[in-house]
């Protein structure tokens, strides 16, 4: 397994690009199915869980080319399998969605059950009973979601009880070529959902509400393929913006847009950063100040991002004051603060909430990534601890960030990776 290895130092200064987005790319890519013809997709970061989806469209049958820009073109035109094998299934929870497309334009999909995973058990709940009430039948039989539709699915109105962005996704898409009109309320506004709305837009679906809580879906009867290029990756962004902030560093940001992460910058706002903008770029600078803890608590959006509260926690492991970071999402994603003790972070964790009293100065220390943020947050720790840490486990971090040592190593900071 492939270690990095940091060296603590200086603050981070610099660069650099940001990347398409994972969260993005892989329910775009899934939607591929739905089109009659070739489609395009653009602004593809080269991730593991891209790769990971990429496969699974081609052990389905469609044919997949890369360029050499990284844009993909997909061609359905000869599927002979709707199945998504357990192997790829338990690499990437994502790859339940690949159900709804199949299942609204072949009649048929078996999607190996995704099963939890460390930041939370994660049901699919929503998502088979949108479907059954869609006109699906639907059982699990040996570790496989077997759907199956008679003719269309049938448009309907489907109150969704937990704001669920891969559910929203999920649903929407099975709708686009469903017979009538799908009403999906409390529906998650999150951007990537937006971009999917968008994308499904261009190949001739009919969504109305794109944004809001309430999306109203007109079915029609195919959906031809586009060329789309996915958003920026607002995590991504997020995650170099608060490595900066905690290094005491400075760094532009581009191919990035700030109205992609409002309740982000508001708190490093509060934190003490100076952020300024562009139309495609974002730049932080902390003109070497300390920063100041910080207060959050993740919710849907457009609150604060459970995606960005790894990385907060590691800021505040160093900063000014005492910050509480609160978990609404997933009952199990504060499990690094752990690892951030034992580097001498000072983290008390009360239910779902972990209160954090900034200490001077991390020490390096040996730390194991549990999931993809997580690895994010000890990286963080890592690059302004004293010392040499080592980081384990890193396919985690593999999964969802493109480059990371390289772009690292652009903006100075002291790391590699050691193959293992
Ligand atoms: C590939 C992708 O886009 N992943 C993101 C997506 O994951 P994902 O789409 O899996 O997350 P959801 O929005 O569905 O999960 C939100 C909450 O709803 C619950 N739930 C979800 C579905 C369901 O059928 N029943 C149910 O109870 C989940 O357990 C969780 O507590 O949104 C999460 C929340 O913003 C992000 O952290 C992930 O990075
Ligand atoms: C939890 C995440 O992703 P996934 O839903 O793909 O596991 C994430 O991107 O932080």
């Amino acid at each position: 397994m492939d270690k990095l290895i940091i060296k603590g130092g200086g603050p981070l200064s610099g660069e650099i690009r940001i990347s398409g987005s994972k969260n993005s790319a892989l329910p775009i890519l899934a939607a591929t199915l739905l089109a009659e013809t070739p489609m395009q997709v653009g602004n593809l970061p080269h991730l593991h869980d891209v790769t990971t989806m990429l496969a699974l469209l081609r052990c389905m049958g469609v044919g997949v080319t890369i360029d050499e820009k990284l844009c993909v073109e997909v061609d359905n035109s000869s599927i002979s399998e709707y199945t998504a094998p357990y192997d790829l299934v338990r690499t990437m929870r994502a790859s339940i969605l690949v159900l709804g497309p199949m299942l609204s334009r072949f009649g048929e999909a078996n999607v190996s059950f995704p099963g939890g995973c460390a930041i939370g058990s994660r049901p699919v709940d929503i998502h088979l009973r949108g479907l059954e009430a869609m006109g699906a039948t639907i059982e699990v039989d040996q570790g496989y979601i077997r759907a199956k539709s008679d003719g269309r699915l049938k448009g309907v109105h489907f109150f969704m009880d937990t704001v669920t962005v891969g559910g929203t996704e999920n649903l929407m898409m099975a709708a686009t070529l469903a017979e009538g009109t799908t009403i999906l309320e409390n529906a998650a506004r999150e951007p990537e959902v937006v971009d999917l709305a968008n994308c499904l837009v261009e190949m001739g679906a009919k969504i109305d509400g794109i944004g809001t809580d309430t999306l109203t879906i007109e079915g029609v009867k195919s959906l031809s393929g586009c060329q789309f290029d996915v958003m920026p990756d607002r995590i991504e962004t997020g995650t170099y913006l608060v490595a900066a902030a905690a290094s005491r560093g400075r760094v532009k940001l581009k191919d990035t847009c700030e109205k992609l992460l409002e309740s982000v910058l508001l708190k490093l706002d509060e934190a003490g950063a100076c952020i300024s903008t562009g139309p495609d770029w974002i730049e932080l600078d902390m003109k070497g100040n300390r920063p100041k803890a910080v207060s959050l608590r993740t919710a849907p959006y457009p609150a604060f991002p459970t995606d960005m509260q790894a990385q907060f926690l590691a800021m505040n492991a160093v900063s000014e004051g005492t910050g509480s970071v609160t978990e609404t999402i997933f009952e199990n994603r504060l499990i690094q603060i752990h690892e951030l003790n034992r580097m001498g972070a000072n983290i008390r964790l009360e239910g779902n909430t972990a209160i954090v009293t900034g200490v001077e100065e991390l020490k390096a220390a040996p730390v194991m990534a549990s999931d993809l943020r997580a690895s994010a947050s000890l990286v963080i720790a890592g690059m302004i601890a004293n010392g040499e840490t080592m980081v384990d486990r890193i396919y985690h971090i593999d999964r969802g960030y493109e480059c990371i040592e390289e772009k690292l190593q652009l903006l100075g900071a002291n790391i590699r990776r050691v193959p293992g």
